[in-house]
């Protein structure tokens, strides 16, 4: 999800949609773990299936990469592996800031994933002059008074904010006055951004609370179900909704 300021178009400028776009980390994943167990080929159905989406989807996504398979035979797992990594521009380092170690900057820290993704973490930042000097991960954590140098010195693209809402707008504003362009936001706050910087933003509540929908209507959708289930003549009444008549064997059904 891209906030700010800036509005990209649905198709990126080498004609890949954005939702394809969003769909190759799945694809990589998927055949990073079949690349992982020395799979050589693969199908699109089983491929679909092992990263969660259509195969159809799947076949017109790699369409636009230009990889069509080979029928009956499937996908090389080890070229589609790199095709997919140079598509999303992996297949080079990249520096990342991590602005904001506390509890989630020094877990985000310790996450041993992006390294192996072509993530370096070049530097910590943070505003508490407690923390500067500090080891966190085997990174010393820097002052943000470093900011700018820092950035400069490693030509960072990608910034990390893991402050409190507050101090958020005013991090990715020295990010960005500093030279980065790409800004992955934890901080609850929706990040104003010039044209040209791209944002995206992870929010586990709001996740969350998409699964509570979920859990809701699908709590609503049994309870309608076992209202409309006919029941046996002897059948015995059980789970929410269901009552005793008062004449003791007629059930009588709550309304949802
Ligand atoms: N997106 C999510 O799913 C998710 C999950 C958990 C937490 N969060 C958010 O992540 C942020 C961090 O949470 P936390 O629990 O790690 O908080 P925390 O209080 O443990 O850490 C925040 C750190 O930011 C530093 N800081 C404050 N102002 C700064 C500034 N101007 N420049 C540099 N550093 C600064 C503080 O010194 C502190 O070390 C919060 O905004 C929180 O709401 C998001």
């Amino acid at each position: 999800m891209a906030t700010g300021r800036n509005h990209r178009p649905a198709t990126r400028s080498r004609g890949i949609p954005e939702a394809t776009v969003a769909r190759l980390p799945l694809y990589l994943r998927a055949l990073t773990a079949l690349s992982e167990r020395s799979v050589p080929t693969v199908s699109s159905e089983e491929l679909a299936s092992a990263a969660g989406v259509n195969s159809a989807k799947l076949r017109k996504d790699f369409s636009y990469l230009g990889s069509y398979g080979t029928r009956g035979v499937g996908y090389d797992v080890e070229y589609l592996v790199y095709q997919i990594s140079r598509e999303l521009g992996l297949t080079q380092d990249w520096p990342v800031v991590i602005v904001g170690i506390g509890n989630l900057g020094a877990a985000l820290a310790n996450y041993g994933g992006f390294a192996s993704r072509g993530f370096r973490v070049a530097a910590l930042i943070d505003a508490d002059p407690a923390l500067a000097g500090r080891q966190v991960a085997g990174i010393e954590v820097r002052h943000v008074d470093e900011l700018e140098s820092i950035i400069d010195t490693n030509g960072v693209s990608i910034g990390v904010i893991t402050t409190p809402g507050g101090a958020a707008q005013q991090v990715c504003d020295r990010l960005v006055a500093a030279g980065v362009t790409s800004i992955l936001n934890f901080a609850p706050t929706v990040l104003s951004v010039p044209d040209g910087v791209d944002v995206r933003k992870v929010d586990l509540s709001i996740e969350l609370q998409i699964l509570a929908f979920h859990e809701q209507r699908k709590a609503a959708e049994a309870l309608a179900s076992e209202v409309s289930e006919p029941l046996a003549p002897d059948a015995t009444p059980r789970g929410p909704g269901r009552d005793q008549g008062p004449d003791g064997d007629i059930p009588a059904v709550m309304p949802a």
